[in-house]
């Protein structure tokens, strides 16, 4: 090539190459900063949403769809963030193209411009209007989405239920109908994001008929040149584009909205039972007092549970409660844990009623020892550490063994990092159950809940259950619920609960209410296989 050719290129050569440089960078500084800013605003909402979540009343829990909250959560944010990239990237694009073409739209035509301006407002609320409608479908087909993905999680969760049951067939059959009404309610959806899209063109392609038609007007009477008009014409071409693929952004923006609506919903959550409010007494001797409490649970609010419920459990007395299944037993401690507040009626801790105290606070001074207690997927030593983050693991090695666990911790390979599996799957029930000791030992509580602590476990278990049990519960407040009377009978005072709602039936200590032949002697002597006399050994026979 010329030499002269050569160097007339390299000037423009190098701006072009500039040019493309400087478009690269900002492409690259455009795409990253969405991306963390999109990542920002999206981890943000995910913990301020699983805050929401963690400290949220238990009842709103006890709703069946709860178990997919988190996934549906996580879909939500998800979808959110998409958007928003979008509306940033494409959305800017477009809404500056049609802010250039609508400045040369004023620039050829003000009277044109005015005639398409004043058509918008009309296709705007019609328009808008739809998408409010548009929501509505989303949220219902999201709705089913929850439920079907719900009911997958519930049965995969309790899968040995399920094969035990041969309930394969029932939980696809419930699944599968889910999964229809949420494709159905889907499909609606579809239909109408369509029509949307196809009105919005509709509306677009009849404003620039109207404009055809008065351009036509004025240039007949000679107030517009020909020329200005097929400049306008192609401007309003452009403009079409530009609002078409903001037309489209702004249907996506209807689901991303709908999407944020209800993660907004569950960071508004507001727990009945507020957080980090009420005293923190310096010290807690251990002394509850139910007084005349009535509840019933939020979620069958016509169903009373207790109904004029009175209870006194000194400091450092064992109180066990006893009766038939379903009598409100597993109540009377969730409303000392304050998982929830009675409807009438005060519970009180050393003379305090709950709702004074920080309910936090008042936790701390609960060990509960459920039923089946729950561990999470983590190392042994992690799920200890849960009683007490400060805990050292010469403390936590010390609590195991006064909770009868060291010895078949220190078997496992791992020892105290062994995996503990999904709810603890991995450990047997005794197991779980002296770990669960073991975390109140750790917590070191004034007060005991032991709701059926020493239940289905065999007699070995049972007795090194126990024995842990024993040492836990000297000096402390003990509320202990119980099936078996065997675990009761040394008990300070029995409380026998009847089939009206939270009604007492009698309540003494075992041998005068055996004394009294009322409705433990009944009990116990049902129990214990008929027997029925005061000095039986209390067998190991259930109540209900
Ligand atoms: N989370 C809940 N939501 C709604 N109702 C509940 C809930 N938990 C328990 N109930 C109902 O409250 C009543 C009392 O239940 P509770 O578990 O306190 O009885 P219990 O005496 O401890 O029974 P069991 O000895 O069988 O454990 C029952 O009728 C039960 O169906």
């Amino acid at each position: 090539m010329d030499a002269s050719v050569v160097e007339a290129l390299q000037s423009p050569a190098r701006k072009l190459l500039a040019l493309f440089v400087a478009n690269g960078l900002l492409t690259f500084a455009h795409t990253t900063l969405v991306t963390i800013l999109g990542e920002r605003i999206g981890g943000r909402l995910h913990a301020q949403a699983m805050d929401a979540l963690l400290w949220h009343d238990l009842a709103f829990f006890d709703s069946a769809q709860s178990g997919s909250l988190a996934a549906r959560v996580s879909t939500d944010i998800a979808e959110f963030q998409l958007t928003f990239k979008k509306l940033v990237t494409q959305g800017l694009k477009s809404a500056t193209l049609t802010v250039g073409v609508a400045w040369q739209l004023v620039s050829l035509s003000p009277q044109l411009t005015f005639t398409l301006v004043s058509t918008m407002p009309v296709a705007y609320v019609g328009l808008a209007m739809y998408g409010r409608f548009l929501r509505v479908l989303r949220k219902e087909s999201k709705e089913w989405e929850a439920l079907a993905t719900g009911l997958a999680a519930e049965a995969i969760a309790n899968m040995r239920t399920v094969r035990a049951l041969n309930a394969e067939d029932a939980e696809l059959a419930l699944y599968c109908e889910a999964r229809a009404e949420q494709a159905a309610s889907t499909n609606r959806f579809g239909l109408h994001m369509g029509a949307f899209r196809g009105l919005t063109n509709a509306a677009i392609g009849s404003m620039v008929l109207l404009v055809l038609y008065n351009g036509g007007r004025l240039v007949s009477r000679g107030d517009m040149s020909p020329g200005d008009l097929m400049a306008f014409m192609i401007a309003t071409q452009s403009a079409q584009k530009a609002l078409d693929a903001l037309g489209s952004l702004m249907g996506q923006t209807v689901r991303a909205r709908s999407a944020i609506a209800r993660v907004l919903d569950i960071i508004g959550l507001s727990p009945a039972v507020p957080r980090a409010a009420g005293v923190q007494p310096e010290s807690v001797k251990g002394h509850v007092r139910f007084m005349d409490v009535d509840f019933s649970y939020p979620s069958r609010p016509d169903a009373p549970v207790l109904q004029h419920f009175n209870l006194d459990v000194p400091a450092g007395q064992v109180v066990a409660l006893v009766g038939p299944s379903g009598t409100g037993k597993s109540t009377v401690a969730a409303l000392l844990e304050r998982f929830y507040d009675p409807s009438a009626g005060e519970i009180w801790l050393d003379g305090l009623p709950l709702t004074h105290l920080d309910a936090s606070w008042q936790r701390q001074q609960i060990g509960y020892i459920p039923q089946d207690p729950a561990l999470f997927s983590t190392s042994i030593r992690e799920n200890l550490r849960l009683a007490r983050p400060a805990a050292t693991d010469a403390e936590i090695e010390d609590a195991c063994r006064l909770a009868s666990a060291h010895d078949f911790i220190s078997q496992f390979p791992e020892g105290y990092g062994t995996i503990v599996g999904e709810r603890g799957a991995l450990l047997s029930g005794g197991q779980r159950q002296r770990l669960s000791i073991a975390r109140a030992i750790l917590r070191n509580p004034r007060i005991l809940i032991l709701d059926e602590a020493t239940s289905s476990l065999d007699a070995e278990s049972e007795r090194l259950v126990q024995a842990a049990l024993d040492r836990l519960m000297r000096g402390r407040t003990v509320l202990v619920i119980a099936h078996r009377l065997s675990t009761v009978r040394n008990a300070d005072r029995i409380v026998v609960m009847g089939a009206v709602p939270g009604h007492v039936v009698e309540h003494g200590s075992h041998d005068e209410l055996m004394a009294k032949q009322g409705a433990y002697y009944k009990l116990y002597s049902q129990a214990s296989g008929g027997g029925g006399g005061g000095g039986g050994d209390g067998g190991a026979g259930e109540l209900a």
